[in-house]
């Protein structure tokens, strides 16, 4: 679910930048496995839009992405295997674009388990101020569903080029 009550509804720049807390990778991939989904994730929203993303090993970054279970230090606490899969922060100062995944999932690069490439796309959007869609072939739909061909709908595409 995204909390864009918290946050603003945009970032004011194109440059964004996302960073992953050292020590809170999943174990379920390889880290240079975790890192190129993320990457291809990111890559789906710059194709789609203005935007650009660039990997940061700074604090300052705009997007901190991490693995965590249950109570994990805000509001959210995850909910174990299955269930919420993961949840991201709307655009803003400190948690705003924060995006955490439920290590309690089983995370994989391929159809089974759950995709992280497929959910992380998703999460990004709430990262950078989109809602959910109640279309079904839309990236922002609230439900999973297995990796597929073309991910991101022309909805998602006006949607993101709408808000940027
Ligand atoms: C398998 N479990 C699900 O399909 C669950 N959905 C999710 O975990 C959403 C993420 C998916 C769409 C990647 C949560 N969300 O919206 C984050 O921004 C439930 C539908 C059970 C809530
Ligand atoms: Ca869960
Ligand atoms: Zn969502
Ligand atoms: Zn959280």
């Amino acid at each position: 679910e995204e909390y864009s009550h918290i946050q603003g509804t945009r970032w004011n720049k194109n440059v964004i930048t996302y960073r992953y807390l050292i020590g809170r990778y999943t174990r379920d991939l390889p880290r240079n496995t975790v890192d190129s989904l993320v990457e291809s994730a990111f890559s789906i929203w710059a194709r789609a839009s203005s935007l650009t993303f660039v990997r940061s090993h700074t604090r300052s970054a705009d997007i901190m992405v991490e693995f965590v279970t249950s109570e994990h230090g805000d509001l959210y606490p995850f909910d174990g295997p299955r269930g919420t899969l993961a949840h991201a922060f709307g655009p803003g100062l400190g948690v705003g674009g924060d995006t955490h995944f439920d290590d309690d999932e089983h995370w994989t690069a391929g159809e089974t388990g759950f995709n992280l490439f497929v959910v992380a796309a998703h999460e990004f959007g709430h990262a950078l101020g989109l809602k959910h869609s109640r279309n079904p072939a839309s990236l922002m739909y609230p439900t999973y569903r297995s990796p597929r061909a073309n991910l991101i709908s022309s909805e998602d595409v006006a949607n993101i080029n709408a808000l940027y």
